[in-house]
């Protein structure tokens, strides 16, 4: 399976790259390849070098212009030339999503993978790792919009939440 995973590009602690550094190795060890961001920095870099220690592949995403950022040693390295052109890219390439903790960049990745699959336009599972309850806020708001009929489909169609790694990967049968 390619395993897409939208995260951090901060450093962060222990809490949260112990968690992601699990995903990373079930991830290599299974034979799944990660495709990613493609930067070698914070909780990028910490779920990159868990895949490839583990022995999977690593597929990187990168855009124009956070090329200098871009993993050495990548299996694969492509450059998009605009964000936009980078999600649907990450999107393509992907046969399930993982969203990690991560700030308004993994925001922007999770809400744009959503928007398209409550629109049918992919299929794809999409799980969100809630490590030490980092989106116990954003499951109460998408559950709240559900309840009040702001979604179309069914909350569990479009997401599920994911309590930790081994759980998280089991939702995409792998
Ligand atoms: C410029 C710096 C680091 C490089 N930053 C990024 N490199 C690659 N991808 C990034 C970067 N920042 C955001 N992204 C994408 O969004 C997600 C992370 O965003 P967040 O706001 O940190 O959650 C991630 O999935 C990337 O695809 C500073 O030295």
């Amino acid at each position: 399976m390619n395993i897409c995973v939208f995260c951090s590009a901060a450093d962060l602690d222990e809490v949260y790259t112990a968690a992601a550094r699990e995903f990373a190795e079930l991830i290599g060890k299974r034979g799944h390849t990660l495709v990613w961001g493609g930067s070698d920095v914070g909780l990028m870099k910490v779920v990159a070098d868990g895949v490839q220690g583990a022995g999977g592949r690593l597929v990187g995403v990168s855009v124009e212009f956070l090329r200098s950022k871009a993993r050495e040693g990548a299996d694969e390295m492509i450059v998009a030339a605009t964000l936009a052109e980078r999600k649907a890219i990450l999107l393509e390439r992907a046969d399930a999503v993982v969203v990690m903790v991560g700030g308004t960049g993994t925001l922007d990745e999770a809400t744009d993978i959503l928007e398209l699959k409550k629109h049918g336009m992919h299929g794809k599972p999409v799980v969100v790792l809630n490590t030490a309850g980092f989106y116990d806020g954003l499951k109460k708001q998408m559950q709240r919009m559900e309840a009040e009929r702001f979604l179309p489909v069914p909350l569990t169609e479009l997401v599920h939440f994911a309590d930790d790694p081994g759980q998280a990967l089991a939702r995409l049968g792998g």
